[in-house]
């Protein structure tokens, strides 16, 4: 099969690690039904057991609703699950490393920070998608590095899809989408709302309202 990076748009919610076990999987569920299509199981801890259990249901499920899961930091969960897509940044192994164990056809997504050579340099060795961010404060990762959303413009010519993160609400999301990124990843403003199925649908409107067309440009 080959990588979908068509499917890198819009909203892109991102697991918090606060829920776990079958709350993890009924929130998930509830954001599914409600439309998102795009998701990342991001599990800082070290719980292995855990983990492989909740990224092998979590495959499931988003495949149940034509989702496509991408696996946070770990190549050898990402084999293990037979995962098609994983999410990497500077502390986590490098893209030559992840095509010898994961093979030409696994998408792989980087973070780039704030920093476009390091995006150019990614794209040479074969990223399928660039994540810039924290484009706002972010209540999940506080120390984040800050990113202008000008980058999104000056992105562009490097001809990937491209992720802002970091802090992104239904005040800023479509601030987020007019400054030119195919898709917005969110944590807090999506699971950590009181109703997640309001809030995927309001995310996703609210992007989907000011996207750019980018062959318009
Ligand atoms: C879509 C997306 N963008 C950026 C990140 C951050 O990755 P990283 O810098 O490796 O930090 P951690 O998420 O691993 O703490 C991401 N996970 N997803
Ligand atoms: C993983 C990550 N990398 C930069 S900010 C961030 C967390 C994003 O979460 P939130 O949407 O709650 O700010
Ligand atoms: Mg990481």
């Amino acid at each position: 099969m080959k990588r979908q990076r068509e499917r890198i748009c819009g909203l892109y919610g991102i697991t918090d690690g606060r829920l776990q076990g079958e709350a993890l999987l009924e929130t998930t569920e509830i954001a599914l039904r409600a439309g998102l299509r795009l998701l990342q199981y991001r599990d800082k801890t070290q719980e292995d057991g855990r983990r492989v259990q909740e990224a092998a249901a979590l495959l499931a499920l988003c495949r149940s609703y034509d989702a496509l899961l991408v696996i946070n930091d770990d190549p050898e969960l990402t084999r293990k699950i037979g995962a098609s897509a994983i999410h990497v940044g500077e502390e986590d192994p490098g893209i030559n490393d992840l095509r010898t164990l994961l093979g030409p056809e696994v998408l792989i997504g980087v973070s780039c920070y704030n920093d476009l050579e390091r995006a150019r340099r990614l794209v040479a060795a074969g990223a399928d998608y660039l994540a810039f961010g924290s484009v706002y404060p972010s209540p999940t990762k506080p120390k984040a590095r800050r990113a202008d959303l000008s980058l999104f413009r000056a992105a562009r010519p490097l001809g990937l899809p491209l992720v802002a993160i970091g802090g992104i609400t239904q005040d800023t999301m479509a601030e987020v989408a007019a400054a030119g990124a195919d898709a917005a990843a969110v944590i807090s403003a999506l699971f950590g709302a009181g109703d997640v199925a309001a809030a995927t649908q309001r995310l996703q409107g609210l992007f989907s309202g000011k996207a750019r067309r980018h062959h318009d440009q």
